[in-house]
């Protein structure tokens, strides 16, 4: 009987390891090396990665390593699915850093980040009503940000466009950190939403999800 691996020695469910244009947050346009891990407790309504609830191929974290050698490229992004739903995935952003990548952790924001490695940055999506998954929001996590870290706000709605102005102002993140609102793809008006920011003349950031644009709006791997 061997004894139970330690979670560092844990393999990861991987959905896809892929090289792209890096299409949201403050990095958007940059090359990134993707890794994204699969399964996520959140089904936010919206969600254009449900491809990556289940399956998935197990990896070691020394392959996913050496996988995203292969590209050399120094930007790398750990996403989902919900990447943090795995406890491996902790020692997998550990050794990312020490390998010295510049590490992005794209996050739904529901699970506590403290444990995360700090040399990490976090992209932590605050799911707005929208969603369906506000409830499941663990709310110290925004208090958690830091000026190297990214608030990021999904809009559906009208209703969510004022439901996230009130959480920017209430937990004044845009003092904390960059603060990007960006619509849910496809259904809310682009005129509209960067009208509202400029007449609320709010400190936020309008993103767009730039590789749907550069490649196609459900395409796997980009
Ligand atoms: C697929 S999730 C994976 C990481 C993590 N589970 C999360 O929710 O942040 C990555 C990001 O894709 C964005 N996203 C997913 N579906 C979207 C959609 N239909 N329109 C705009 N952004 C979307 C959200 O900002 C989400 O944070
Ligand atoms: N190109 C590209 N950029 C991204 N930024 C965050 C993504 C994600 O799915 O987390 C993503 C993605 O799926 N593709
Ligand atoms: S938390 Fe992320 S991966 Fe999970 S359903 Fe929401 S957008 Fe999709
Ligand atoms: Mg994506």
């Amino acid at each position: 009987m061997t004894a139970p691996l330690q979670t560092q020695e844990q393999p990861l469910r991987v959905t896809e390891i892929f090289h792209s244009i890096q299409g949201e947050s403050t990095y958007a346009g940059q090359p990134c090396v993707f890794v994204r891990l699969t399964g996520c407790p959140l089904r936010c309504t919206w969600c254009d990665t449900e491809y990556s609830f289940y399956g998935g191929t197990t990896f070691s974290i020394d392959e996913i390593l050496s996988t995203i050698r292969a590209y050399g490229c120094q930007l790398v992004e750990v996403t989902g699915g919900e990447p943090l739903a795995q406890p491996a995935a902790l020692p997998l952003i550990a050794r990312l850093c020490d390998a010295g990548y510049t590490v992005l952790i794209e996050t739904s924001g529901a699970i506590d980040v403290q444990p995360v490695d700090r040399r990490a940055k976090l992209i932590l999506d605050v799911k707005c009503p929208g969603s369906g998954m506000t409830d499941r929001m663990h709310w110290p996590n925004l208090d958690y940000l830091t000026a190297k870290d990214e608030a990021k706000f999904v809009l559906a709605s009208r209703e969510d466009y004022e439901w996230a102005r009130g959480m920017v102002a209430q937990y004044r993140l845009a003092d904390r950190c960059p603060v990007l609102f960006s619509p849910v793809f496809g259904s809310l008006d682009l005129r509209a939403l960067a009208e509202w920011i400029l007449a609320d003349r709010l400190s936020v950031r309008f993103q767009l999800q730039m590789h749907k644009y550069i490649w196609a709006p459900d395409m796997r791997g980009v």
